[in-house]
């Protein structure tokens, strides 16, 4: 493998801008047919893979999760060749027990976001993916698992399953719609991570998140509203947690990555006839479908 291609990739979200863990490093900039990525992307060596690292909303935190451009992303994370894909990313908490600076590898994803787009397709070239399960179940358990066996700083609580509620922001959410969310049994919230996960698994990418839980959202009697001061504080607290588990992650799929059914997402998916497909879309699609030779473009 070249250096610069990668197996793993990491996004990572509010207060995770960089990942010093990385050694031998290059950087890539990239271009691709959904436009660029939200920053150039690094890719370093640790415990034995290349891994691909891009801060979700730019360096200094410069993309709002309505601006942020999941299709390139993803795409760029194709491009490199990642088959398994990590997003850290601060939550808000809709549960007593999910406290804050705890961390919960949710399972499921409920949309609450308007007009992103979410899908590689169209234009010519029909395909549903399946998304019952939206986080791949085995490398959610070999990320969960990594994070037990490392020493955590603090007195950290790690929680598997639940639901992430993905809200379009950039305001936090009203107390009425905090409530209706507990009402309706979710149990983390956050802005980004829905259209990771449906992109990625038209990708055939296997996706995880790894929330951590930096508030209360605003439903809690005892504590204030969400604040930003907050949030980035209690990142701050977990970075060095979050760091050791991503390491250990990587060890883990270094050791025996899982074999997994997003890696085969698009076999049943495609339905447009590929000669009905234009060109020009199996161009554009050329990374996502190079598996698939009957989409292969004739030029
Ligand atoms: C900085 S507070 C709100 C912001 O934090 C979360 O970002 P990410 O998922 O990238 O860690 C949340 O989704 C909002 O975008
Ligand atoms: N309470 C919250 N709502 C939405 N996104 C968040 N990210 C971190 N905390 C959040």
């Amino acid at each position: 493998m070249s250096q610069s291609q990668a197996r793993i990739g990491v996004i990572g979200g509010s207060g995770l801008y960089q990942m010093a863990e990385l050694s031998d490093t290059v950087e890539v900039t990239l271009d691709t047919p959904f436009g660029p990525p939200s920053d150039a992307l690094v890719i370093g060596s640790l415990a034995g893979e290349r891994v691909a690292f891009l801060p979700r909303h730019g360096r200094g935190h410069r993309l709002l999760p309505t601006e942020l451009p999941f299709q390139a992303n993803i795409y760029a994370m194709k491009l490199l060749g990642v088959e398994y894909l990590l997003s850290a990313s601060a939550v808000g908490s809709l549960r007593e027990e999910y406290r804050p600076r705890d961390i919960v590898f949710p399972d499921q994803f409920f949309d609450r976001t308007r007009n992103r787009p979410s899908t590689f397709f169209g234009e010519g070239l029909v395909a549903h993916i399946s998304f019952d399960q939206p986080i791949c179940t085995e490398l959610s358990h070999l990320v969960a698992e990594a994070a037990r066996s490392v020493e955590l700083v603090g007195d950290i609580r790690i929680h598997t399953g639940g639901t992430y509620v993905c809200m379009e922001g950039p305001a936090f959410s009203t107390l009425a719609e905090s409530r209706l969310y507990r009402s309706w049994g979710l149990d983390i919230i956050g802005m980004t991570n829905l259209q990771e996960a449906k992109l990625a698994r038209e990708a055939e990418i296997c996706y995880t998140t790894m929330a951590l839980v930096t508030d209360y959202d605003c439903w809690h009697p005892d504590h204030g509203a969400v604040t930003v001061e907050l949030i980035l504080d209690n990142l701050h607290k977990n970075a060095e947690n979050a760091q050791r588990i991503v390491r250990a992650a990587v060890e883990r799929l270094h050791e025996a990555a899982p074999s997994c059914t997003s890696h085969s997402a698009l076999k049943y998916a495609l339905l447009t006839q590929p000669a009905d497909v234009p060109e020009s879309t199996k161009r554009k699609l050329a990374a996502l479908l190079a598996k698939y030779p009957a989409y292969k473009p004739q030029l």
